[in-house]
């Protein structure tokens, strides 16, 4: 039977190179060519499916996400799968799992914390997958202070290994992905203690598990921490709980490049900031940015085309409904996400360089870019899981009555995208880092130190207090320098005023407890001026293909204009704009509404998710929406018998009393 494209309609208004807008969304030819071969492969393998996540006990769920993750090494083998392939794979595969956090935090935290010599053991073996290890940082009664980690690592000089103990019960290590069920090995922070004296928190590679039979090793008690929120969803991750009973392993288990114990028991530091032990964290921030484009697009892309599917109200003589995608009220609330989605990808790619950037810098022992790639992965980190978290429900009621069922894909795509707000970093905590750095920056203005990188716009603060926005029509809303020229000076006024607040306070400390909620906010404003610059800076490049620049520049404006409106309250009290100028903002933002509109299916099909990534009726490529929804809701388990299960025990029963009482 011939396939109807049901969005064909939509498809055939396109104004821009869809094709072209698709290299742009991934980042070059040669990634998206990677890209879209890898997401058929995993798409066309039934061992891969993953339509019945939500009815499988947790068991089952686990099972799977073991044959995948199998059948996805054998896979990576067997077709010689470059190292970007097989992350790829992972990523399409769409399933969480042990592996994200063996190659997504484990062999990250042994690179940028292991010496040469660590490396050169260790990493074989976990790039092989002979040995499978996990990040075990956060404990039962501390996650956003490591600080305040439990878990000790005493030296004995007499037998030249580290004692691992938990000492309490909040000690007990409790979270960690992969540690439940499926690590050997892990990365276990704890306090290093030499000669009775407590040097902090420091990195330990620790192996758990027998590597012949799997089972803990003497001293250990490990296990997963019961079922999270949602159907499916995170749930195929085994989150674990870890205690140790005096567990001894060598000395070379230190992660030692930032500090050193001596087989005599001396602890040395070297001259790297002790920053550095938290470096793995700076990294899986900066990748999150990424990911959040990624779960946001997704949502949009579902919530854009059956916007455009369904219909409601407004049929005259007979005619169609509308297309809900039509009213003003879904434009609103859909198109500042689908502009959002683009918005994070490009500072996830500018991000990306900035952590290349320090990286190399930190090899040459240069650290002076350090604490800005802390400010900006962490802030970058908060702002856009918080809004992806948000813009996923917000798709989900965009769609209406259909959103809630799970075979829209949207309730699973919530529940396994809204801890991202509390992982790697909690995203109020993430933010107070922030605004403490915008603090440091301002209380050094008057000192000489020029402000540079995100943090430049402050060398013209004394410009930026008193400046007036130049907008008297909405056009001018368009220009990036109008744009530009608010947000730098909102941005600047609120942290202004946050330090000055902050002064009237007899102790920083006090001040900034007492202050924290207006600190969060100038951290917010910060932020998102750095996603507009870089939008901004975006556009300065050369992007090949019809109409695709002229659609990226009416997104980003978009972005940055819902933003303004979103916000009005800060730019007006702060006076950065006027109530006449804010009005105007939505003046523009309606007439670019009207500009992306017949282009937003193909907004969204630039992103080429296949159907099986998209796991949703609803954003079906072709549309076919209602006869698709149909036919699942008859493959649901309790549509296997005509007369459920328990009829006879509780129906019946309570149908034939009522008729007793009735006829009473
Ligand atoms: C693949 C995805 C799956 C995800 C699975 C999830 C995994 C996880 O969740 S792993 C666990 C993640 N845990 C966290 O993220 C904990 C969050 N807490 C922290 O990062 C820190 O404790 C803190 C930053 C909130 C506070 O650290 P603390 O040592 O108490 O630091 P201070 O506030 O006193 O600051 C001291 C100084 O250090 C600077 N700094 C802090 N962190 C970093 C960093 N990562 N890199 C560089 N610099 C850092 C901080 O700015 C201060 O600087 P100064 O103001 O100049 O003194
Ligand atoms: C799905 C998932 C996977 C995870 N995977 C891992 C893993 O692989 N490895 C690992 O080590 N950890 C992991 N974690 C743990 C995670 O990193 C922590 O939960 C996270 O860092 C938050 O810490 P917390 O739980 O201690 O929150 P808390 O700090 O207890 O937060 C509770 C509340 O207190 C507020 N709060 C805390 N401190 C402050 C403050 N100073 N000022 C203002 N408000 C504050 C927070 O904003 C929040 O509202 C995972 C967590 C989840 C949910």
């Amino acid at each position: 039977m011939e396939e109807i494209d049901h969005l064909g309609h939509e498809r055939s208004k396109i104004e821009f190179d869809v094709e072209a807008m698709k290299i742009v969304w991934a980042g070059s030819q040669r990634a998206l060519e990677v890209s879209d071969r890898i997401s058929r492969l995993v798409a066309s393998d039934p061992i891969f499916r993953k339509d019945d996540r939500t009815i499988l006990s947790r068991k089952e769920l686990f099972n799977t996400t073991l044959r995948k993750s199998a059948h996805a090494w054998k896979r990576i083998i067997e077709l010689r799968l470059t190292e970007e392939e097989a992350s790829r794979l992972r990523f399409y595969i769409d399933q969480p799992a042990f592996m994200d956090l063996h190659w997504g935090m484990f062999i990250p935290a042994i690179k940028g914390q292991g010496t040469e010599e660590q490396q050169k053991k260790w990493l074989p073996l976990a790039y092989k997958m002979q040995i499978i290890g996990c990040y075990a940082q956060t404990e039962l009664g501390h996650g956003s202070n490591v600080q305040g980690l439990e878990t000790t690592a005493t030296f004995d000089p007499k037998t030249d290994e580290f004692i691992l103990h938990s000492p309490t019960l909040t000690s007990s290590k409790w979270w960690p992905g992969g540690l439940g069920k499926a690590s050997t090995h892990a990365l276990i922070y704890s306090r290093l203690i030499t000669d009775g004296q407590d040097h902090g928190v420091h990195g330990f590679i620790v192996q758990l598990r027998s590597l012949d039979d799997h089972l803990p090793l003497p001293g250990i008690t490990i296990g997963d921490i019961g079922i999270k929120f949602g159907n499916g969803a995170y749930n195929s991750m085994d989150n674990g709980v870890l205690r140790f009973d005096h567990v001894r392993i060598p000395r070379d288990q230190m992660l030692m490049r930032v500090s050193q114990v001596t087989r005599e028991g001396k602890y040395l530091q070297s001259d790297v900031p002790r920053q550095l032990v938290y470096g793995t964290m700076v990294y899986v921030r900066q990748t999150i940015v990424s990911d959040a484009s990624c779960a946001l697009s997704r949502a949009v892309c579902i919530a854009t085309r059956y916007s455009a599917v369904r219909r409601q109200f407004g049929s005259q003589d007979g005619g169609p409904e509308t297309q809900v995608i039509d009213y003003k009220t879904q434009q609103n609330r859909l198109f500042p996400l689908l502009a959002s989605a683009y918005a994070y990808r490009f500072v996830g790619e500018w991000l990306k360089w900035l952590y290349t950037d320090v990286t190399q810098r930190l090899q040459a022992n240069d650290f002076s870019t350090l604490p800005e790639a802390h400010a900006c992965t962490a802030g970058l980190k908060s702002l856009t899981t918080s809004a992806t978290a948000d813009g996923i429900e917000e798709c989900r009621k965009l769609c209406g009555g259909h959103g809630y069922l799970c075979s829209s894909g949207l309730p699973e795509l919530f529940a396994v995208y809204i801890p991202a707000c509390t992982y790697e970093g909690d995203n109020i905590v993430l933010l107070l880092q922030v605004s403490r750095f915008l603090m440091k920056t301002v209380s050094q203005l008057g000192s000489g130190i020029k402000p540079v990188g995100t943090t430049a716009y402050m060398g013209q603060v004394e410009h930026l207090m008193q400046c007036h926005c130049d907008v008297q029509r909405a056009e001018d809303w368009l220009k990036p320098s109008v744009i530009l020229a608010a947000f730098q000076a909102r941005a600047a006024r609120m942290s202004v005023a946050c330090a000055q607040n902050l002064s009237k306070f007899s102790s920083q400390e006090e001040g900034f407890a007492e202050l924290s909620a207006d600190l969060v906010e100038a951290a917010v404003a910060h932020c998102q001026l750095i996603v507009v610059t870089k939008y901004i800076e975006k556009l300065q490049q050369a992007i090949p293909g019809k109409g695709v620049k002229e659609q990226l520049a009416a997104l980003c404006n978009i972005y940055a204009l819902s933003l303004i409106h979103k916000h009005q309250g800060d730019f007006l009290a702060n006076g950065c704009i006027t109530p006449k100028q804010a009005s105007l903002v939505n003046w523009q933002l309606r007439s670019l509404y009207a500009q992306v509109r017949p282009n937003v299916i193909g907004l969204v099909d630039a992103f080429n998710y296949t159907d099986h990534y998209l796991g949703s009726i609803l954003g079906r490529y072709d549309g076919n929406v209602y006869p698709k929804l149909y036919e699942e809701a008859w493959k649901d388990p309790l549509n296997d018998s005509v007369v459920p299960d328990g009829y006879h025990e509780f129906i019946r029963p309570m149908l034939k009393q009522q008729l007793r009482t009735a006829r009473l």
